[in-house]
């Protein structure tokens, strides 16, 4: 893709995005820009009326965002980042500006003062290049806005109030998310789609390309234009020039301090007449024809090795070690972990080059995500998912000629069984057991404080959580609603190794756990049922005798929480969950429509659906 060159000037570099925003994250990882995600502390009370223009109030939050991170970061952490990106969407309406709702009510506000209306999306954006001098930080701080023109229909009360009590408005600007059930309001959009989303890609590509390949002064020429300069500023650059060229080097020539006499104007998007300067070529001399690089083909050609690398570093235990003792150089890992030295470099250089690792002089050490998600003890460790991932998906992957062909799951050749039934699989041997539920205890405890706050579930005085395996959702329901009683209900093999998964401080009554199979055996009563990550595993006939035993089990009033990935209408995302798909289980991934029609069937109403962000969404519907 041609946006990689300028994106690639940040491959080395230790890039930190200072929001909590799920879409900024994904619309970023998208590109494959890698990146360390540290949300930023800075409350947004900025006084809005001290400022002249909706945008000037999202750039100063977007610059105060991200440089709180950035001092945090060198004075806490001790670790200066090279970039910290900052952002702050929005919404602007009647010469007023909204941000995320605080509640229902507030969001029915804003809601309604927008419909039928045309306002404006301003996302103010902050690019801090930092160094650390004499163990002072300093900064180089580039901003920009991008404003998007978007325009309701006319929303009736019923379809507001539906909107509002589907969740999705309360952590998005203006109370309402277009890439979602939002975009179900809007008549027009005019100009970035992505902006409204939280992120205008084309603005800040321009602007890296701005500041890391500045025009040199026998190459530009001055042109008037109507907006800024086209995509071709950085589409047409090749990345085959020498690291010489790196910001660092260049950054005399950018807006901040430009020697070739060339000023950069304050850019906005909506039209206003600027002078500004484009490139004829590129400093290498490389001409708009040149082969551009498919960088989105060779990642995934190379997915597989990046994978595999990330696999066999978890298993080694590599990241526990660099947590317990780091800096520490592949010689001494290479000797803990009982393995060459020269495979440890390599291993440990390119988990450097994935950016889980950090290198040093020193030697090697963690990232702070890697000690959170990577290490085995971590808060949120994935590693009892990664281990699965390589023991059991990996094989069947490696079959997915032979999937595609047959249209059917590869236990067969993966593990020379015959067997289709999953769960005999996982419970024949006790390492495959701990193994599987290990798996399922990692997604279950990093979701599950998504998945219980999707929804406001204080009502429900009991809980029951079907195939709540180690009971990790169950905790995080108890200590969110501290008058909720919660049973997991699970097979006896599932139940009878739930120990080495509790919480080491039990803050909450304990959670009761219940074996039987909920196919066969009767269900514990409760207010609320929990399927997390069930349905999409098993085919028709079974979910139907599930979901009418659940149906019949309820009592009017009760409800059933379903958590599971909820592909978009078109089934084509999220990539990581149409992927799953390819494991080709009996069961299916499903769309938020597909679901609700599912759960209608079987007698539920008022199907609420939360896109969390999250690995897991959420959707509740009452009996
Ligand atoms: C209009 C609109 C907004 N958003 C989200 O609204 C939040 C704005 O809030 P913010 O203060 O800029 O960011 P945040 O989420 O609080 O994160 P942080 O950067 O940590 O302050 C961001 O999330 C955006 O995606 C959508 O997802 N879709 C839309 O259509």
């Amino acid at each position: 893709m041609a946006l990689s060159p300028v994106l690639g000037k940040l491959v080395s570099k230790r890039v930190v995005l200072a929001s909590a925003s799920p879409r900024r994250q994904e619309i970023l990882t998208n590109v494959g820009l890698r990146f360390e995600v540290v949300p930023s502390w800075f409350k947004e009370t900025l006084e809005k009326s001290s400022f002249a223009a909706p945008y000037e109030y999202a750039v100063e939050t977007a610059k105060q965002k991200a440089l709180e991170v950035a001092n945090r970061m060198h004075v806490k952490h001790l670790r200066t980042p090279d970039i910290v990106i900052g952002a702050d969407t929005i919404v602007s309406v009647d010469e007023q500006i909204l941000e995320k709702p605080v509640d229902k009510q507030d969001a029915y506000r804003m809601l309604s003062r927008l419909s039928g209306k045309e306002h404006s999306v301003f996302t103010g954006v902050v690019i801090i290049h930092c160094s650390s001098k004499d163990n002072q930080l300093e900064t180089e701080i580039t901003d920009f806005y991008e404003e998007t023109k978007v325009k309701f229909s006319d929303l009736s009360e019923e379809l507001l109030w539906e909107y509002i009590h589907s969740g999705e408005p309360m952590d998005k600007a203006g109370g309402y998310g277009i890439q979602a059930l939002g975009g179900m309001l809007v008549e027009y959009v005019h100009g970035d789609f992505l902006n409204v989303v939280g992120f205008p890609l084309n603005h800040f590509c321009k602007k890296l390309a701005e500041l890391y390949y500045p025009p040199l002064k026998h190459t530009i020429q001055h042109i008037k234009h109507d907006s800024i300069p086209s995509v071709d500023t950085f589409e047409s650059l090749s990345d085959g020039e020498s690291e010489s060229s790196s910001f660092k080097e260049h950054k005399g020539a950018s807006k901040l301090d430009s020697p070739s006499g060339v000023i950069y104007n304050s850019e906005n998007s909506s039209g206003v007449r600027t002078d500004s300067v484009i490139p004829l070529e590129n400093q290498n001399g490389v001409s708009d024809n040149a082969t551009k690089v498919p960088s989105k083909i060779l990642d995934l050609m190379d997915g597989f090795r990046a994978s595999k690398a990330l696999f066999v570093a978890s298993k080694l235990k590599i990241f526990d070690h660099l947590k317990k003792k780091s800096p520490q150089k592949a010689a001494d890992i290479a000797n803990e972990v009982g393995t060459s030295v020269c495979g440890t470099e390599r291993l440990l250089d390119a988990c450097a080059a994935l950016g889980l690792l950090e290198k040093t002089p020193q030697g090697y050490r963690n990232t702070d995500s890697t000690n959170t998600y990577l290490a085995s003890d971590g808060e949120f460790s994935l590693h009892g998912y990664i281990i699965h991932s390589n023991d059991h998906l990996w094989p069947l992957f490696t079959h997915l000629e032979s999937a595609v062909k047959e249209g059917s799951r590869q236990n067969h050749r993966a593990f020379g069984k015959k067997t289709e039934d999953l769960f005999n699989d996982y419970y024949q041997s006790q390492e495959v057991k701990q193994r599987f539920m290990a798996a399922m205890h990692s997604i279950a405890h990093l979701t599950a404080r998504d998945v219980a706050t999707a929804f406001d579930l204080s009502e429900f005085k009991t809980a029951c959580d079907l195939g709540g395996c180690t009971g990790a959702l169950a905790h995080e329901l108890m200590r969110i609603y501290p008058n909720m009683k919660v049973t997991v209900f699970d097979l006896p093999e599932a139940i009878a190794n739930t120990s080495c998964f509790q919480p080491s401080e039990q803050c909450t009554a304990p959670v009761t756990f219940v074996s039987g199979d909920f196919f066969t055996d009767d269900l514990p009563e409760a207010d609320l049922y929990i399927l997390s990550r069930v349905l999409h595993d098993w085919p028709d006939e079974k979910i139907h005798v599930l979901l009418k035993k659940i149906s019949t089990a309820c009592k009017p009033g009760s409800a059933l929480l379903v958590a599971e990935s909820v592909l978009d209408e078109q089934k084509t995302h999220p990539p990581r969950v149409v992927l799953q798909s390819l494991s080709m289980t009996e069961g299916k991934q499903r769309s938020g429509s597909e679901y609700k029609q599912l759960l209608e069937k079987y007698g539920f109403t008022n199907t609420q659906i939360k896109i969390t962000g999250n690995l897991l969404d959420a959707v509740l519907c009452f009996k």
